[in-house]
């Protein structure tokens, strides 16, 4: 069965606009939806704790923000765009206590609900819009007129309209634009974490680091290594954005396109497909969640470590350097949000 594909004629936006949004939250995704689905015509309030840090980024953009108790109360969708792990907590004091029947609660992702972190009640529309794509570039496309692709899923359809109104989110921040895939808060949540880690961050900042010391402790110049492993994988993953792989094969010389025929799969052997393998399985039983849940309630000690490591990383200075001299490359994210 091919996948229901919706883009901006199958969505309708005045749905969106005829109700009272709340979004909690007002990070990389909650910047970006707030300010799309506001230039989208669509009636916005940010909900976020007492003494946020985020509050002054918010009100310069002209945005209402309001304790997220009170924006809940005061709005009928709800979407939460805070992180995971503090989802549960908001919703159970600050949302929950707000909600009334007929109201949507939204995610950007299906964490919460996929592993029984939140229990919404019967009366109200769970439904999730999430973009495949960070939230800065979300925001960034939707300026530009163009739009990164998203998934919607009904979790729950108290009212009937739950999808209707999903699909006119989708349209207010661009992703009708690009496609908008229909499926469940399983699959969205199952395959969003497995990309994260397996492909798009995990694996690909492991490939790099790795691929950096291997040219560095050889005595290759630092500088050389990271256009070769960082720099350049921009370049060729436009192409592959562009074309796929055979785009991007088709542009590379011969000489590159045998040494990846042949040299690709022993990086990426057989022992590494089991390891994802595994991961998948540490997804779907849960496992993961759990210890994400853990590690927040420890006071995410092992996170800092390692978040401060990467951080320290050789690749990290000699890359603040070369971008420092190439004035089109470096787009602080800061600039919105
Ligand atoms: N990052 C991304 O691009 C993507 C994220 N998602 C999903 O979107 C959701 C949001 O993720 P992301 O945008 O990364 O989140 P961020 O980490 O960027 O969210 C930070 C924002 O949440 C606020 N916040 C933190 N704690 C609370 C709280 N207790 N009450 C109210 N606001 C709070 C922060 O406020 P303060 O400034 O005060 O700390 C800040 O405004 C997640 O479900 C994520 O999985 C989905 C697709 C991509
Ligand atoms: C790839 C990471 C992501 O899933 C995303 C930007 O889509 C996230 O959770 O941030
Ligand atoms: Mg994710
Ligand atoms: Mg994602």
């Amino acid at each position: 069965m091919s996948a229901e594909i919706f883009y901006d004629d199958d969505a309708d936006l005045s749905v969106i606009q005829g109700r009272k949004v709340a979004v909690i939250g007002y990070g990389s995704q909650g910047h970006a939806h707030a300010l799309s689905l506001r230039d989208s015509g669509v009636d916005v309030r940010i909900g976020l704790a007492e003494g946020s840090k985020s509050k002054a980024k918010a009100e310069e953009e002209g945005l209402r923000v309001l304790p997220t108790a009170e924006a809940a109360a005061e709005a009928d969708v709800i979407m939460i765009l805070a992180p995971d792990t503090a989802q549960r907590t908001i919703y159970a004091e600050d949302i929950a206590p707000n909600l009334k029947k007929g109201d949507a609660l939204f995610f950007g992702h299906g964490l919460n609900i996929r592993y029984g972190l939140i229990t919404p009640p019967a009366d109200v529309d769970v439904a999730m819009v999430a973009p495949k794509g960070p939230g800065h570039l979300v925001r960034r496309q939707f300026v530009d007129g163009k739009g990164v692709p998203a998934l919607i899923a009904v979790e729950q359809d108290a009212t009937g309209n739950a999808q209707a109104l999903a699909l006119s989110w989708a349209k207010a921040i661009g992703g009708t634009r690009a496609g908008v895939i229909k499926t469940t808060f399983t699959e969205e949540t199952e395959t969003d974490l497995f990309g994260e880690q397996v492909v798009l961050c995990g694996g690909t900042t492991a490939l790099i680091q790795n691929g950096f010391e291997t040219l560095t402790e050889a005595g290759y110049q630092p500088e050389v290594a990271y256009f070769e492993v960082l720099h350049e994988l921009k370049l060729i993953v436009d192409l592959l954005y562009e074309g796929g792989i055979a785009r991007m094969r088709y542009s590379i010389s011969d000489t590159a396109e045998f040494g990846d025929l042949t040299r690709g799969p022993r990086i990426i052997s057989p022992t590494v497909k089991e390891e994802m393998r595994k991961i998948l399985g540490e997804i779907q039983d849960g496992t993961f969640a759990r210890e994400l849940i853990a590690e927040e309630d420890a006071g995410r000690p092992t996170f800092t470590k390692l978040r401060k490591e990467g951080e320290e990383h050789p690749v990290e200075e000699v890359g603040k350097k070369l971008r420092g001299l190439m004035s089109w490359v470096d787009r602080p994210i800061t600039e919105t949000a």
